[in-house]
């Protein structure tokens, strides 16, 4: 009889190692017993956290894991696809597509890394390899936070939140309060803090934009609180329709939804569009009228082609100095991050949030909740510093930091043009004019053939043309049902990251050769 420990182990697992070793892993490990619903862990799908089963992200979704795949297969046998590389364009990350780092902000990195190169002993090396701003830089900052291996104040070191305090001073023509001011672990962290703030209970609304980045739908998802949908006008450059806002505000609320928030993307993620000051200005009259928390995530606020950028903060100030008393409530926070822009340091997890115009009740509980993760990384408090702070015209690392800012702006803006022009020739494609941000988001017309296509294989078409594209071309896009977009409509979003326009050329040939075999 075997021990009811035993009971639930496969026979075949209980033989003799050798044994097993000869055994195909099929029959050592029988579906059953592999599923993870066996009794022997705590843990199997039924029984985890409802809600993070139910949140989405499809940026990193299926269409990522397979590219992945390819990406492995192709290193392993060059010869295993059409293609010689994978081109990842499905996600905002600039590095990883050969974006060069600034590099006064490296040697800046590289030195807090390694501060024995600081030392008096070694100024003789350090001066040949170094700028003197960057050493100076250095030493400033390791005054100021002692290490990047210590722990730092759980809202960032203060000076470098002086220096963050100074940029939006600078920006906006309004004074900024340091102690608003929280450094994070990307700006996906704030959001995170603001969120769990927010959400009190399955009834509370959060408005967020469609199409949208999905860090806010899956973070909703998690915190089981609901996403009140306003979407974007894509005939008018994806702009957002005030009066709109208030049609979607009520509708919700008649449903017994407490809607708190509304969440902007400004510029847009994944629609590139940038808001003018007086869509700014409605929203903030929405918000005032409607009581809600504006959550402005400005991460893309220097990654602007056309026209300028206006922060939430300063249209926020201006409104208040013109009617004084009528504002004063409005609660905001911004958003911004070192991942994007010219600085592209997605990978070193900096980023930071303002807040306007909380009760401070709410705020000393926003502090415990960032308190409790200890501290955002201190290397990416100091990128943050670097890049509010970057080197001034006269000093020794001005001309260089400037030619890389330039050409690493001016070869975005000429991808994304070339993009454009590629999406205006290909059949049954639009694509609105790239305002900014580092996507487009063009909408495809399918033909009835691959709709049927598509159902055979229990796909929507956006998904199974991305599928089909990344396999024919190696360019990962994101089907447009990863950010939400009108019933009946079919999008894909694709980053202007990648070097060169050869493969943009590739997407070009793909969709010909698609619609020729789908096409009926
Ligand atoms: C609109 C938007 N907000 C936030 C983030 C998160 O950025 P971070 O790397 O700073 O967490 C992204 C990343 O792509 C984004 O597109």
């Amino acid at each position: 009889m075997r021990s009811r420990a035993l009971q639930h182990i496969p026979r075949v697992q209980l033989a003799p190692a050798a044994l097993r070793r000869s055994l195909p892993a099929r029959i050592l490990y029988p579906a059953r017993a592999m599923s993870s619903t066996t009794q022997l862990r705590s843990l199997n799908y039924d029984n985890i956290n409802p809600h993070v089963k139910a949140a989405k992200y499809a940026v990193r979704g299926e269409l990522a894991v397979k590219a992945e795949a390819i990406r492995r297969e192709i290193e392993q046998d060059p010869s295993s696809h059409p293609f010689d590389h994978v081109i990842f364009a499905n996600i905002g990350n600039p590095q990883q597509l050969d974006q060069k780092p600034i590099t006064f902000f490296r040697q800046v990195l590289s030195l807090i890394q390694y501060p024995d190169l600081l030392q008096e002993s070694n100024a003789e090396v350090a001066k040949q390899l170094y700028p003197e701003d960057a050493l100076e830089r250095a030493k400033w900052l390791l005054k100021s936070v002692k290490s990047v291996g210590a722990y730092s104040h759980s809202q960032g070191a203060p000076a470098l939140r002086d220096s963050v305090a100074k940029y939006i001073e600078e920006r906006d023509g309004h004074p900024a309060d340091p102690e608003s001011i929280y450094l994070t672990t990307g700006a996906s962290s704030g959001v995170n803090t603001l969120l769990h703030v927010i959400a009190s209970g399955p009834n509370t609304g959060v408005m967020i934009p469609i199409p949208q980045y999905p860090l806010y739908t899956a973070t909703l998802a998690l915190l089981n609180a609901k996403p009140v949908e306003y979407f974007l006008e894509e005939h008018a450059q994806w702009s957002t329709n005030c009066d709109d806002l208030y049609t979607v505000i009520d509708k919700a609320t008649s449903e017994g939804t407490d809607v708190r928030c509304i969440c902007v993307i400004n510029p847009g993620n994944p629609t590139g569009a940038s808001l003018p000051y007086n869509s700014i200005e409605d929203i903030i009259k929405f918000a005032a009228a409607k009581k809600l928390v504006i959550m402005a995530d400005e991460v893309y606020q220097t990654n602007v082609f056309i026209g300028e950028f206006v922060s939430f903060k300063k249209v926020l100030r201006d409104l208040q100095k013109k009617e004084p008393g009528t504002y004063d409530n409005v609660e905001l926070v911004s958003f911004h991050s070192t991942s994007k822009g010219m600085v592209g340091e997605c990978g070193q997890r900096g980023g930071y949030f303002e807040l306007v115009g909380f009760d401070p009740k709410v705020v000393q509980e926003i502090y415990k909740f960032v308190s409790i993760s200890l501290c955002p990384p201190v290397g990416g408090q100091c990128l943050v510093e670097l890049m509010v702070n970057p080197p001034k015209e006269g000093e020794p690392s001005y001309d260089l930091y400037k030619k890389e800012y330039d050409e690493i702006y001016n070869g975005l803006k000429t991808r994304a043009y070339a993009l454009h022009k590629a999406f205006s020739e290909m059949e049954g494609v639009e694509s609105q004019d790239p305002q900014g941000a580092m996507y487009m988001f063009p909408t495809v017309k399918f033909p009835e053939g691959v709709i049927a296509a598509a159902e055979k294989l229990g796909k929507k078409p956006d998904e199974f043309y991305c599928m089909e594209l990344l396999k024919a071309t190696g360019v990962c896009v994101v089907p447009g049902s990863g950010f939400g977009q009108v019933d009946g409509t079919w999008h894909f979003r694709t980053t202007f990251l990648a070097p060169g326009t050869d493969w943009i050329g590739r997407i070009v040939e793909f969709h010909k050769n698609f619609l020729n075999t789908y096409g009926n």
